[in-house]
């Protein structure tokens, strides 16, 4: 937190300018919402945020204007040799540079991220200005940029204690993964949809998933039958998003309620991303997960195991679930309430209290023991 200064001049307290940090989160919900949740945890502190992401990527169109937002070219980085290595390394060279003058320039105190590429440049570019770097993680099985950048960092912050073992090198401490402020009270739902109906939400993470779509699309009718309302979550992507319809089967391509819809449903189907699962703990949500196959290292297959093994899910392979499996697995878990109770705990159990306070904390430890060296 800022402290506040004696001025010299008149011998009166005033207030010590606002500690600048530069958030680096860019792309996905998986990235951005947790970043979100604590550069607004911060921001009601008193600290200052900038914005550090990537033309044309989500943030763009997601984060609020009050944010500046200061964009770099990087580019996703490939694990083998290829035609593309020199243009993506020229990239990283720039962006860092950009960063660093970024830093220099605008007195930043510090630097976070929720990993993925664009936090390589930033990373860098604070570790060269001998300046704190927090990366966050929220996935079980860590990715390559944090990996690799993780022993450059001041501290890394983990959503799964599991993760520790796959970053030996790291100071890490987990906290879980903060998750937006309307998580953490009872949000309504925008929806007309009855209270004494049993609410399924099919969920692909923040680009929806279109393998997911067709699934849950067939097996809808079977589902309707028996009673059940349907939220079906689609992503912008889908060329057949309006090709079924129902009375209680709502088809929208982005939920700007996440909070509001999980607390209200019954069970979930869902990719594996970190961001979604952590939801699902917050809201204590039953769910099936589908974990997305050509995920970064099959990263989502081991976020959700976490959750199959705590008995808070069921997990199926997507080139494994036909369409009868699926049909009679949701039916059979629906009509078994002692189940979904048992699971929606075991769901519970997963999430960590005060998230978003607990890393807001650890960044504040870390920037204020920067400052006193
Ligand atoms: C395809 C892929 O590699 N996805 C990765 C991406 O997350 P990706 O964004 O795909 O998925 P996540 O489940 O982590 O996050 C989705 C976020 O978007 C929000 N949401 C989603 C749909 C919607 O209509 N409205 C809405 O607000 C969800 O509430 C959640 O906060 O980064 C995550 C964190 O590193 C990884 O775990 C995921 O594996």
């Amino acid at each position: 937190m800022p402290t506040d200064a004696p001025d010299l001049n008149s011998g009166q307290t005033v207030p010590a300018s606002p500690i600048k940090l530069l958030v680096a989160a860019s792309g996905t919900g998986g990235h951005l919402y947790p970043a979100l949740a604590a550069a607004e945890a911060l921001e009601a502190q008193g600290y200052d945020i900038t914005w550090l992401g990537v033309n044309n990527r989500l943030e763009t169109s997601l984060l609020p204007s009050k944010y500046p937002l200061v964009q770099v070219p990087m580019e996703g980085f490939q694990t083998r040799l290829g035609p593309k290595t020199g243009i993506v390394l020229s990239k990283l060279v720039r962006s860092i540079r950009q960063t660093r003058r970024l830093l220099q320039q605008g007195q930043f105190q510090g630097v976070i991220t929720t990993g993925g590429y664009i936090a390589a440049p930033a990373i860098i570019a604070a570790r060269s200005l001998g300046l704190p770097s927090i990366l966050h993680e929220s996935n079980v099985l860590p990715g390559k940029v944090t990996r690799w950048f993780s022993r450059w960092c001041s501290v890394v912050a983990l959503g799964f204690e599991a993760t520790t073992q796959y970053l030996p090198k790291a100071n890490a401490v987990t906290v879980g993964t903060p998750v937006r402020a309307n998580f953490m009270s009872p949000t309504p739902l925008d929806f007309d949809i009855p209270d004494d109906v049993l609410l399924m939400t099919v969920a692909g993470g923040s680009q929806g998933a279109v393998a997911v779509n067709r699934l849950a699309r067939k097996c809808a009718p079977a589902w309707l039958e028996a009673g059940v309302w349907i939220v079906h979550l689609t992503g912008e992507r889908d060329d057949q998003a309006d090709s079924f319809t129902h009375p209680h089967y709502r088809a929208i391509p982005f939920c700007d309620n996440m909070a509001g819809l999980l607390q209200r449903t019954n069970l979930a189907i869902s990719r594996a991303g970190a961001g979604t699962l952590t939801e699902l703990a917050t809201t204590h949500t039953p769910s099936i997960l589908i974990p997305y196959p050509y995920a970064a290292e099959d990263h989502q297959a081991y976020n959700a195991e976490i959750f199959v093994k705590a008995g808070a899910a069921r997990m199926f392979r997507e080139a494994e679930l036909t369409d009868e499996l699926f049909t009679k697995t949701v039916l059979d878990l629906l009509r078994s309430q002692p189940q979904l109770k048992e699971m929606a705990a075991q769901s519970q159990q997963l999430s960590t209290a005060d998230s978003t306070e607990k890393f807001a904390q650890l960044i504040r430890e870390v920037i204020q023991s920067a400052n006193l060296r």
